[in-house]
């Protein structure tokens, strides 16, 4: 449970933990390379810790030299050997659906399971692409859904035109493709996170990304490497929204990811009035890196939607908060994507914003929100969704009461930490 009521102005540096989509990449890419990966500001969250569980299961050797360095001995996709039980994604989409890409080219049996989250939610669209390139995978409802089983064998480079935006679609096929013979491309309709295409040149993988193309040649092994983990801007959303919804605050994030297929959320809030300063001060591992500070200003509601949606995905749920104290109405569209994640996030974030007394619309495709709301005390719910819970605890910071969110442990998902760094600020 956390409890959060309206705050003071505040000033605050911090950090956040290591971003989770390049945490699991250092894992996976790591497993399947030659020689040993080295990864500082691994991120130690429990899904990438499903990741690093499920190669341990199959033989990687995978040592945790503190709570952020680990160390991978990977002997190459040969060296993974079949799990003596299911492999068990717990409630990591990321993990499961960029596996299904690993073990389709893999010649050994494989059972995925998770978490009643991870039942939920659609595999066909990788499943599809990859039965495309010859994969051998069955399962629930006729593998729409865990439990999956896949028999690794022979694959056929494709070339897929994804109806959705999504790096986890784009990297399963890519990481499918380099077990392939002949060239895989992907395309997708807008440019989703291109984490993979920039780390997988650090693994001695040879690729062209162009936009919303990628290709790769098949055949292809990797190399250990050294990999740096930038801070997480999905997490760093929920810190710099705590500082707009507290007028007069200042808040600056360290060490931050700055991949602008991950920065939607600053452009969003620089749209609504907030300033936003960022600073690039690094590459690590191909990722530009830096600070990011926002302050308070009055912010006013905008419409979001097209190209921009893929590139704040996950912040959605904070984003829809915020806008509950800007002037006029905010309109997010092309989001049906949100659908299909932890919860339905259309609706769980509806659900408890009104809570507080929002008001919040549901759309087929995202939310309407009138914004100038004074929020009240009120008892929330995560859902189980790590966003959900964090969206609600940050919400208090305006409040008129007490906000009191149940369901926290999920937060443990992507931010551990989180109820300790913001009772600091
Ligand atoms: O590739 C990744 O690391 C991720 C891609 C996104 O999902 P989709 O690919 O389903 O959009 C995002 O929501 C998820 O948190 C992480
Ligand atoms: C959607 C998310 O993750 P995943 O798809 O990996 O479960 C998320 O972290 O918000």
């Amino acid at each position: 449970m956390i409890r959060t009521s309206q705050r003071k102005p505040f000033r605050a540096t911090v950090t956040v933990p290591g971003d989770k989509s390049i945490s699991h990449r250092s894992i996976m890419f790591g497993a399947v390379a030659n020689g040993t990966t080295e990864i500082e500001g691994f991120l130690p969250g429990a899904d990438c810790l499903s990741t690093i569980r499920c190669f341990q299961q199959m033989g990687v050797e995978i040592e945790r030299l503190s709570e952020t360095a680990v160390r991978v001995r990977g002997r190459g996709f040969e060296g993974l050997k079949e799990a003596t039980s299911p492999l068990d994604v717990g409630n990591s989409g990321t993990t499961i659906r960029l596996m299904l890409g690993i073990l389709s080219g893999v010649p050994i049996y494989s059972t995925l399971i998770g978490d009643e989250s991870i039942a939920r939610r659609p595999m066909k669209r990788v499943v599809d692409p990859l039965r495309k390139m010859g994969a051998r995978i069955d399962g629930r409802e006729e593998g729409r859904f865990t439990p999956i089983g896949v028999r690794g064998g022979e694959l056929q480079g494709i070339t897929y035109e994804s109806p959705v935006a999504s790096a986890q679609v784009k990297s399963c096929l890519l990481l499918a493709g380099l077990n392939a013979e002949g060239d895989t491309v992907v395309r997708e309709p807008s440019q989703s996170r291109d984490h993979t295409e920039r780390m997988l040149p650090g693994f001695g993988v040879e690729l062209e990304a162009k936009g919303t193309e990628v290709r790769l040649k098949g055949g292809q092994t990797l190399t250990g490497t050294k990999v740096r983990v930038p801070g997480d801007i999905s997490s760093a959303a929920f810190i710099l929204v705590a500082a707009l919804m507290v007028p007069g605050s200042r808040v600056t994030v360290e060490h931050v990811g700055l991949n602008p297929t991950r920065t939607g959320i600053l452009d969003a809030l620089r749209m609504m009035g907030a300033e936003v300063h960022t600073e690039i001060t690094a590459h690590w591992c191909n990722e530009p890196v830096g600070n990011v500070t926002v302050s308070c200003n009055n912010l006013h509601g905008v419409e979001i939607g097209g190209a921009l949606i893929p590139r704040l995905i996950d912040e959605i749920p904070i984003l829809a908060v915020v806008a509950t104290q800007a002037h006029g109405t905010t309109v997010i569209k092309d989001a049906q994507e949100l659908k299909v994640k932890e919860t339905n996030r259309i609706a769980t974030t509806a659900k408890e914003l009104r809570k507080l007394g929002a008001s919040v619309e549901e759309t087929e495709d995202g939310l309407i929100i009138e914004g100038g709301t004074q929020l009240s005390g009120g008892h929330c719910h995560s859902h189980g969704d790590h966003r959900i819970g964090m969206a609600m605890a940050i919400a208090g910071f305006a409040a008129s009461g007490d906000v009191v969110v149940e369901g926290t442990e999920a937060i443990d998902v992507s931010f551990p930490g989180f109820a300790g760094l913001i009772a600091q600020l």
